[in-house]
């Protein structure tokens, strides 16, 4: 029987992509989610790493997502909810429609697919399955400027409790919380300096050390329920 995929949404780019990647370097058969075609697509299709369109910012795209989802496959070895829009908080008319997309990206699709492909992973004839939350270190603390977003990589966070006692013991559960991974383009230095100032490692590691975090989970029979932090030692600062 042919090994069951690890589906990575927003798998398409930057950190999704470098654990997709990894993933399929392990051998992992492996399945991403893209919002919008681009050439790079290409060559994961090369690789034989099965890309599905969606977009997670409408509850119907969603459950639109699940319906091509399992028409591709009877089972998961595991899915990870990479897909994020960090988007500042807007103002004015434009403040609630930015809140609550961020709610759907962040909170909405988690739930819906963790609940409609548990069967999913339940078929998978691995004796582990996982579900993986990348949330971040704003949960703890808050954010000046990008408060949906925290608010709702809170939510996530907390959903990643409700599922591991709601799984356990078929699948397990737990959240990956990053701090200043990668950079985005058109960063200043000025930017890079105080963000890489707020962590006692003080620097930007790049998307190795999520998947290092990420091969763990995968790997660890006996963790559920957990947050693990990958973020330079903020808390130190
Ligand atoms: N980068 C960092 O330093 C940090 C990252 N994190 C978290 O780690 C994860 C990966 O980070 P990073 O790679 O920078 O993330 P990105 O900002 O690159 O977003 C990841 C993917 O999410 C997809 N996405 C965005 N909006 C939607 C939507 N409405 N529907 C479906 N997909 C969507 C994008 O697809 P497309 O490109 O096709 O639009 C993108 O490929 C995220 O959850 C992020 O919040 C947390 C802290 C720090
Ligand atoms: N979806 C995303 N979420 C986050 C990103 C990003 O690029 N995409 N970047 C960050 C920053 O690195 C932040 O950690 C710097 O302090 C946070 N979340």
């Amino acid at each position: 029987m042919s090994a069951s995929p690890i589906l990575i949404t927003g798998g398409a780019r930057r950190l999704g992509r470098h654990c997709a990647e990894r993933l399929c370097d392990d051998g992992h058969p492996v399945i991403v989610s893209y919002r919008r075609e681009r050439p790079e697509l290409d060559e994961l299709r090369a690789r034989g790493i099965v890309t599905l369109k969606a977009d997670f910012s409408t509850e119907a795209g969603i459950l639109d997502f699940i319906a091509r989802l399992k028409a591709h496959t009877g089972s998961l070895r595991a899915i990870v909810h990479n897909a994020s829009d960090w988007a500042p908080d807007a103002t004015g008319e434009e403040a609630g429609a930015t809140f609550e997309r961020l709610f759907r990206v962040h909170m909405l699709a988690p739930y819906l697919i963790n609940l409609h492909c548990r069967e999913l992973l339940e078929a998978c004839s691995e004796p582990q399955r996982d579900i993986v939350h990348l949330t971040d270190h704003v949960v703890q603390q808050g954010s000046r400027g990008h408060a949906a977003y925290a608010a709702t990589k809170a939510g996530l966070a907390n959903l990643t409790l409700s599922f591991a006692a709601m799984y356990a013991p078929a699948i397990q559960v737990n959240a990956i919380a990053p701090a200043l991974i990668m950079l985005n383009e058109g960063d200043s230095e000025a930017y890079v300096e105080k963000a890489k100032a707020q962590s006692a490692m003080g620097m930007v590691p790049g998307p190795g050390v999520i998947y290092q975090s990420l091969r763990y989970l995968l790997d660890n029979r006996y963790v559920t329920g957990v947050t693990l932090p990958v973020d330079g030692g903020r808390h130190l600062r």
